[in-house]
């Protein structure tokens, strides 16, 4: 059995991975972190701080807020425990700590827990390496009205991903108000929609000369990035010091 910790139990991450878990095998959450303890009636213990934890978890699963992420890395390293890391809104320095954390406990860091995101990325360098610079790339994501952090952090990934086909040449312009210039080759524009209870929808515009490459995926329940996140911590208990990210997992689940 695998005891596990959510931190940020209490959100609404918290509550889909709590009632998934409770219907698979071989995992069970013994413990919770929330700022608020007193929000949920949850099955396990939730503390307002991960340093009270008192049972013995083997993984921690973390979809809380970026302003936790020191004492997250702090515990996982000084208590030898391995993290699964779903949070979004980190900047680079913050990337960099996870990173330096890693080289002491595995951690598996990703900003989309899906398997669709994860092909999108792959299909669109492949997309980016057929069409070089003759196409406009724009990514829109469209999230839930909670959503605090944008762009969100698959936006990012994506453009990441893509950037790498380009040798990091490309320069991400995140709306444009007040811009009164034109559109360079080398940007990708990143565009933020919010509202009702979309769980997720990345698309990549690819725009050329009278045509059109787009490519979309939509999480259609926050389930799959739950789904993804279980399949993490049952990868990361195993896995030697290092960062590792969902396309090791999927590698791992095929060759299982
Ligand atoms: N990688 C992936 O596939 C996915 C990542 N995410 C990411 O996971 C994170 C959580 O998402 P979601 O569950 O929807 O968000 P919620 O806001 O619903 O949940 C976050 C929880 O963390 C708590 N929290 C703890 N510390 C803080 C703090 N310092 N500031 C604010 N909140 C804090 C919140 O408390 P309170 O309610 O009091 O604010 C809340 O209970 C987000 O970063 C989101 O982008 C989400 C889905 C998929
Ligand atoms: O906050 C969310 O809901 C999500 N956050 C992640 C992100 O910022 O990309 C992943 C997913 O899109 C849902």
């Amino acid at each position: 059995m695998i005891n596990i910790a959510i931190n940020g139990c209490n959100g609404k991450m918290g509550l889909v991975l709590t009632n998934m878990i409770k219907e698979s095998e071989g995992i069970k959450v013994i413990s919770g972190i929330d700022r608020n303890p007193g929000k949920s009636n949850r099955e396990y213990p939730i503390y307002k701080e991960i340093w009270d934890i008192k049972e013995k978890i083997d993984a921690i699963i973390d979809f809380s807020h970026y302003s936790n992420l020191n004492n997250l890395l702090d515990y996982g390293t000084k208590n030898n425990i391995p993290l699964v890391i779903a949070t979004s809104g980190f900047i680079q320095k913050d990337e960099k700590l996870i990173e330096e954390a890693s080289k002491k406990i595995p951690i598996l860091y990703s900003k989309n827990m899906s398997l669709g995101i994860n092909i999108l990325v792959e299909l669109a360098k492949n997309i980016s390496n057929i069409l070089g610079e003759n196409f406009d790339i724009e990514i829109i994501e469209k999230h839930h009205n909670t959503k605090v952090d944008a762009p969100s952090g698959t936006a990012c990934m994506i453009a990441d991903g893509i950037n790498k086909s380009f040798n990091n040449t490309k320069n991400y312009v995140f709306g444009r108000k007040g811009h009164k210039q034109l559109r360079t080759k080398n940007e990708i524009g990143i565009h933020s929609i919010r509202g009702g209870t979309m769980s997720g929808e990345h698309t990549v515009l690819f725009s050329g000369l009278d045509e059109i490459i787009e490519i979309k995926h939509t999480a259609i329940t926050k389930n799959i990035f739950a789904l993804g996140a279980i399949k993490g911590a049952k990868f990361v208990i195993n896995k030697k010091n290092g960062l590792y990210s969902m396309l090791d997992i999927f590698n791992f689940i095929e060759s299982n």
